[in-house]
């Protein structure tokens, strides 16, 4: 049996049209959400992504701004774009892009975001309040992928999930929100032995390493659901996911490709935490 193909383009479709649609409505009581994207430098792959968040913002009828700064920028100018960005009231979200140049600590600059601007949900402060499960905005990759389990038909309660990778931004938020939707979680990394034999327990496995189609059949239980994060870039030019697609295929019960699965759900995250953000702000 050939496994279920989670569809993130189409689902990020339908969810970023609900957000369209609540716009127009709060519009008509005069509130804009408004995103501020800032991009340093020209690294070619973040200025695409920058284009597609400031275009996706004008399909939902934000006020978007992006604030596009030399590669030369400092610190402490980059820290004085955000508390501005802290001050402006048409601004309720504020994303950074990253990676940000060499020069800059990357943790210093998401710290300054004000923890009721930061639609990535990667300051300190956020991800505290993910841990102890206060309201916060979620990181939109992890708050991605249980939008797409959702919506797979599956509930994480009781299920084992299994996540590969430990990172800062999907990794560990991912695997604190299966615990919130009351999943048995275990996180395996590069260290972790028997790694085969753990991740083939799970009824929810999700895969975030940066490693093109490592993770093979033998890596599956049969009819689990396979949430694949990585998005590789091959010497074909093609894309490749972390997991091996084509042969976890008539293994797993749900599946998500790559590209077309969770990467399209991180940017309607993104607006739906700004749209989320300016409601908060207005008190609706
Ligand atoms: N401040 C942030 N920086 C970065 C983030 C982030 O969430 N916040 N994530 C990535 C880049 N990124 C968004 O910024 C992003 C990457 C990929 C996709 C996506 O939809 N991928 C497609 C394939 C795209 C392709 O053809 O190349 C897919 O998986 O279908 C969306 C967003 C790093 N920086
Ligand atoms: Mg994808």
């Amino acid at each position: 049996m050939s496994a279920k193909v989670i569809e993130g383009k189409r689902i990020a479709q339908e969810i970023r049209e609900e957000i369209r649609q609540e716009t127009e409505r709060l519009k008509e009581r005069g509130i804009v959400p408004g995103l501020a994207v800032v991009l340093v430098g020209g690294d070619p792959a973040s200025a695409v992504y920058v284009g597609n968040k400031e275009k996706t913002c004008k399909e939902m009828g934000f006020h978007s701004e992006v604030h596009r700064l030399p590669e030369e920028t400092t610190q402490e100018q980059l820290l004085a774009v955000v508390a501005d960005l802290n001050r402006n009231d048409a601004v309720h979200g504020i994303l950074v892009q990253l990676p940000l140049p060499k020069h800059i600590a990357e943790k210093a600059v998401i710290d300054a975001i004000a923890v009721e601007k930061d639609v990535d949900g990667f300051s300190p402060q956020s991800t505290g309040n993910l841990v102890i499960g206060d309201e916060s905005l979620l990181p939109c990759t992890p708050a991605g992928i249980i939008e797409l389990i959702r919506r797979a038909g599956v509930d994480p309660a009781g299920k084992h999930a299994v996540v590969i990778g430990r990172s800062n931004i999907v990794g560990k938020p991912v695997a604190m929100l299966l615990l919130r939707e009351n999943a048995t979680v275990t996180i395996c990394h590069s260290r972790t032995e028997n790694m085969e034999a753990i991740a083939s327990q799970a009824d929810i496995l999700v895969v975030a390493i940066g490693k093109p189609k490592a993770i093979g059949r033998r890596y599956v239980k049969p009819g689990a659901i396979v949430i694949d994060v990585g998005v590789n870039r091959l010497e074909s030019g093609k894309l490749a996911g972390d997991v091996d697609y084509d042969e976890c295929l008539d293994v797993a019960g749900a599946i998500t490709p790559v590209p077309g699965g969770v990467g399209p759900m991180t940017i309607a995250m993104l607006m739906q935490n700004t749209l989320k953000a300016a409601k908060r702000k207005a008190g609706v």
